[in-house]
């Protein structure tokens, strides 16, 4: 279980605000305090999650994080009877009477959900769409009709109301994406869905000058090249790389002295390491990591 509490992602470089960015945070803060759930919607690496939970950071309560999966189901979310606990006394202090009482009860453990529900966290359910469309059901009771059904639980009472301060940030993947199920419309239409895209050179290169704080220039070289390649992968309607990978360039260059230099061999290496199978698989079948590799050298000396 994972409940990250409003002293985790103090630093302040976590997220590298740009003035749409800040924007949107503020929007979303608005419609989140008016009592409308958020739902980020875009392409892997366009920095759904950390948007996510930034914004949860700013409720100021404490935030609960799950991962959708196939796997996820109601005990996970709501909770699960994990064993027995029993209790005996024994009474003979009086040697001619014996007394035995002896009582079993169930152990109960809250899922996640209501836990977050029953104490007014701010619940960020990222990748949702990973889970099944059933599994998400439960959510259709919580935004029309503010109470979280405990079905299935064996608990006395058949649901529990949500605490007022309880809100919910989802995010999701597009629906091409493998592993994705497609949303009810009923869930989606209680949702604010906020589209994401990837972000224009320049933001990214100032995401990585404050998060590896390499000069503006050499950010600027591996955004370009980054989404060069990218561009590429679009036509062929594949997501292509993202801001991760050039991330982990930046980083990976900074920490091993490699000069952020298209011609320089070790960068050269390091860009075909990290990128190739990315690229490839934009390509067609045969020869495409060959083919990838070439492109990556040729963008390098482009580009950087
Ligand atoms: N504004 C930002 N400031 C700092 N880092 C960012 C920002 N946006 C994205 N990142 C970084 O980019 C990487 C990808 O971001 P994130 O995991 O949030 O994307 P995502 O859209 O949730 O991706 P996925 O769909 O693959 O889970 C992370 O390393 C994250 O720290």
């Amino acid at each position: 279980m994972t409940v990250l509490k409003e002293k985790v992602n103090t630093d302040s470089k976590a997220l590298v605000q740009d003035d749409e960015t800040k924007h949107l945070l503020s929007r979303s803060l608005r419609y989140l305090k008016a009592g409308y759930p958020i739902h980020f919607n875009g392409p892997s690496g366009t920095g759904k999650t950390s948007l996510a939970l930034a914004l949860a950071k700013k409720r100021k309560r404490p935030v609960m994080l799950i991962h959708g999966n196939h796997e996820l189901n109601n005990r996970d979310l709501i909770g699960d009877f994990t064993g027995y606990s029993s209790k005996k006394t024994v009474d003979n202090y009086v040697r001619s009477v014996y007394k035995k009482d002896e009582s079993v009860t169930e152990t109960w453990r809250d899922g996640r959900l209501l836990e977050a529900a029953k104490n007014g966290y701010t619940l960020v359910y990222d990748e949702f769409t990973r889970s099944h469309p059933t599994t998400n059901n439960i959510f259709l009771s919580i935004l029309e009709e503010g109470v979280l059904p405990l079905y299935g639980s064996k608990l006395t009472e058949p649901y529990i109301r949500i605490h007022p301060k309880f809100s919910v940030i989802f995010t999701s993947n597009p629906l091409e994406y493998a592993g994705v199920y497609e949303t009810q419309d009923a869930l989606l239409d209680r949702l604010i869905t906020i589209p994401l895209g990837y972000k224009a050179i320049e933001q990214e290169a100032a995401i990585l000058v404050g998060k590896i704080g390499i000069e503006e220039e050499e950010a600027q070289a591996i955004t370009t090249l980054v989404a060069n390649l990218r561009e590429k992968c679009l036509k062929e309607s594949r997501s292509g790389p993202s801001l991760r990978s050039s991330l982990m360039i930046a980083r990976l260059a900074s920490e091993e002295d490699i000069p952020i230099d298209g011609n320089d061999e070790d960068f050269q290496v390091l860009c075909t390491d990290l990128l190739t199978y990315t690229v490839s698989e934009c390509m067609e079948a045969e020869h495409s990591e060959e083919e990838a590799r070439n492109l990556i050298l040729e963008s390098c000396v482009e580009h950087v």
